[in-house]
């Protein structure tokens, strides 16, 4: 046993990536030979374009570094499970956690699918406990799923009979009956196969058709919602499956969870889920490991706990991993990116990158958490031993008996024994903690679970796990391990981009900030780059961006120049030049097209320059305690039967009302008025005797090459319908851009 013991569950290899480190380091050089040529030219340029550019490239030169630093020594894992099944005498139980919050938004047909694509995985059903969390306190979605629960009873053992792979319907049979029957097609696996289509498509349609019925329940098991507003309700807790015996061939229990909402108490949107949802596993399970998905993560590998385990039980793994994050993948995805939010070269170099670290960041959907770390153990409180006295853990946990119980339990490392438990008894008890005066006073969201204050409470909790000294840990197995939907058009995708760099923004405002939880806690300073990386990529470089735009229309208005006009141009060209070459060959060494690269460029100007650049602002207002910030929920949608990638138009950048494009359509506007300018000769003319230049080309091809990059927005001053910017968005733009030029004109440089 113990020579089995020290075979490695997982191993990490570090790789060298020579000609990655060389063309990084070469940019890094360039970006440094342009600030030392500003410092020495500076008596060539006015004052004022010489320091913004100055300010601007300082902070790009920065920025890849933190690049370069985070991609610097990538590393992948590899897991071995069939090592830990042959070391294991027994698994350990998991809890399964889905999140959703609202019926419209999330449809319940792809939370169904979600919950059957876990409650199929190929582990021990009565080890596996499956909590849905609805903040939508939704009829319609519990409703959907009893009726899926009923459904799992013969998807579930079809699903493992014939070692189905994509263990959610709406995937599995999207794909066309020849090539299905192709691989198999014995008589028995036809028959079964047209069978279980049949009882989706009569689930699907019977959860779209009763759901509008059921919105105004009144009896039966619906009673419990009669005069629930979604805000406004008591704790639901409904036990829709529960595996009685501990059989090992049933189906885990599946447990609906609706927590208690009043108006005016603040709930913590998804954090606050998240840990109702640990408190009343904790009650019912008390699993030592829980994953947590989002309503649109399918399963994609049924031995995903398997290859989870092998990091979490390996040897070395036990006492430095706190979790275990699989990749974000997207299905269905639009061919080429056009909102460039597949992230498949960013994911493919970041994730090696800090894996190479201490590890990926929590990214609040397909990952494996510790309980006990969860509760707030660090790695030497393990080492040393770990007793907490009654009094600390009620002002940590909270007053509820049960939970100091299965607290201490967790903390002591003593396994739960859950055969002595029936969940119907336990569920008053369970509403009481899902009740939203329980965390009052109590350690909830501050010291330990899912942390309040970030609507990234995601990315918040892992930094808050890491600077306690825990590593993490990527899974990729093949097949990979889940698949999510990505958001289509301009809106969804701008405001999950916006809510993204809200909440890193809130982090790095917070006690947590990384720069701190280096100086003073256990993060280690690459890894605190890599979340500076993080931060300033969605965040603080849109300032810097926005600025940069200005600068070129300014320039271009005032006749003035900020790039070099002698042999110093080379610099910034030669940089422009590797770049793109570089980048592109990224793309079509992924197997990706031109394309996509060039979908990719132009977002990461549009995105950072609306998205991120509202997102500050409202960072700001919430400091100024102005006003709050919000989580937005992604619209989702099930995609249509037809292959994605042939409809055109699901391509076309689509506008909304929303705030969020406001910046993007000014600064486009900017950019056309400065060319207006410059082709009517309205430019002022240039003090010769200053011995200063007039705007150049640098400054006329940098600003084009802009508006290329707007062109949907372009396209978008003249469209109709959804594709076209709103008339007040253009409005508004086009009053600041009045206010623009007009401030340029006075201050035009002498
Ligand atoms: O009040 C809320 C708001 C959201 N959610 C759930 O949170 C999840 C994520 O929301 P979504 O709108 O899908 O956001 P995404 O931007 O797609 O999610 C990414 O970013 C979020 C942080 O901004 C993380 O929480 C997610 O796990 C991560 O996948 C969904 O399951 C929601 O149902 C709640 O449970 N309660
Ligand atoms: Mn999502």
């Amino acid at each position: 046993m113990a020579y089995q013991n020290s075979i490695p569950f997982y191993e990490k290899y570090w790789y060298k990536h020579n000609y990655k480190r060389v063309t990084d380091s070469l940019l890094l050089i360039l970006l440094l030979s342009l600030l030392g040529y500003r410092v020495i030219s500076i008596n060539n340029y006015s004052l004022f374009p010489w320091f913004v550019a100055f300010l601007c490239e300082s902070w790009f030169t920065f920025s890849w570094f933190l690049t370069l630093t985070t991609q610097w020594s990538p590393a992948v894992t590899k897991t071995y499970p069939h090592r830990l099944l042959q070391s294991v005498e027994e698994l350990p139980p998991v809890d399964l956690f889905v999140t959703t919050a609202d019926p419209e938004l999330e449809p319940p047909i792809i939370t169904v699918n979600t919950v059957l694509s876990l409650l199929a995985l190929d582990y021990p059903p009565h080890k596996l406990a499956c909590y849905v969390s609805d903040d939508g306190c939704s009829p319609r979605t519990f409703y959907a799923l009893q009726e899926a629960s009923q459904f799992a009873k013969f998807w579930v053992p079809f699903c493992k009979k014939y070692h189905v792979q994509v263990r959610a319907p709406f995937r599995y049979f999207s794909d066309k009956p020849e090539e299905v029957f192709g691989a198999n097609n014995t008589p028995e696996f036809k028959q079964e196969w047209l069978q279980m289509k049949d009882m989706y498509d009569n689930l699907s349609s019977k959860i779209e058709l009763d759901s509008s019925i059921i919105s105004n329940p009144c009896n039966g098991d619906f009673a419990v919602f009669s005069n629930t507003e979604r805000t406004n309700h008591p704790s639901i807790i409904q036990v829709i499956w529960e595996n009685k015996e501990h059989i090992a061939d049933g189906l885990p229990h599946l447990i609906y969870i609706s927590r208690e909402k009043r108006p005016k108490q603040p709930h913590h949107y998804k954090a606050g889920a998240m840990n109702v949802l640990t408190r009343v596993s904790g009650l019912i399970t008390n699993a030592p490991f829980m994953l947590n998905v989002d309503c649109d993560m399918i399963v994609n590998n049924p031995k995903i706990v398997h290859h989870a385990l092998s990091i979490l039980l390996d040897h070395k793994g036990e006492k430095e991993v706190a979790f275990v994050q699989f990749p974000q993948k997207f299905y269905a995805t639009l061919k080429d990116d056009p909102f460039g939010n597949q992230m498949t070269i960013l994911a493919k170099y970041l994730a090696a990158g800090i894996g190479g670290l201490q590890g990926p960041f929590y990214g609040g959907t397909n990952c494996f958490h510790r309980r006990k770390v969860i509760y707030g153990l660090s790695p030497e409180n393990i080492e040393k031993g770990n007793s907490i006295s009654e009094e600390e853990l009620k002002q940590k946990f909270g007053t509820s008996k049960e939970i100091m119980k299965s607290v201490a339990c967790t903390l002591e490392g003593r396994t739960y024994s859950y055969n002595d438990i029936n969940i119907s008894n336990v569920v008053d008890v369970a509403s009481q903690v899902a009740g939203c005066a329980y965390e009052y006073g109590t350690g909830w969201g501050k010291q330990m679970a899912w942390i309040y204050g970030s609507v990234t409470e995601d990315v918040l909790t892992g930094l808050t796990i890491h600077k306690k000294g825990w590593r993490s840990e990527f899974c990729m197995p093949s097949p990979i391990g889940f698949t999510g939907f990505a958001p289509g058009g301009g809106p969804n995708s701008m405001a999950q981009q916006k809510r993204w760099a809200t909440g890193l923004l809130e982090m790095f405002f917070c006690k947590h900030c990384p720069i701190i939880s280096t100086l003073f806690h256990k993060l280690t300073l690459r890894q605190c780059l890599a979340y500076m990386w993080i931060i300033n990529h969605w965040g603080l470089m849109s300032v810097f961006e926005v600025c940069y735009a200005c600068l070129l229309a300014y320039c271009i208005i005032t006749n003035s120049n900020f790039l070099p006009q002698d042999l110093g141009i080379c610099i910034p060209a030669a940089f422009l030049v590797i770049y793109k070459i570089y980048t592109a060959s990224e793309y079509l060494a992924e197997g990706l097209s031109i394309r996509a690269w060039w979908n990719n460029q132009r977002m990461s100007r549009i995105t950072p320059m609306n998205a991120g650049f509202c997102a500050f602002l409202s960072v700001l207002l919430k400091l100024f305690r102005i006003s709050e910030t919000v989580f937005d929920i992604t619209k989702k949608d099930l995609p249509s039967a037809k292959d994605v990638g042939d409809d055109k138009d699901a391509g076309r950048y689509t506008f909304d009302e929303s705030v969020v494009f406001l910046p993007g359509t000014t600064i486009l506007l900017v950019q056309l008025t400065a060319m207006v300018i410059k082709l009517l000769g309205f430019q002022p003319p240039v003090a010769t005797q200053s011995g200063k230049h007039g705007c150049g080309l640098g400054e006329i091809f940098c600003s084009v090459y802009l508006i290329i990059c707007y062109w949907p927005f372009l396209r978008g001053l003249f469209e109709t319908g959804k594709y076209r910017i709103p008339l007040s968005t253009i409005l508004k733009s086009a009053i600041l851009t009045c206010l623009f030029v007009h401030l340029c004109q006075r201050t035009v440089p002498g």
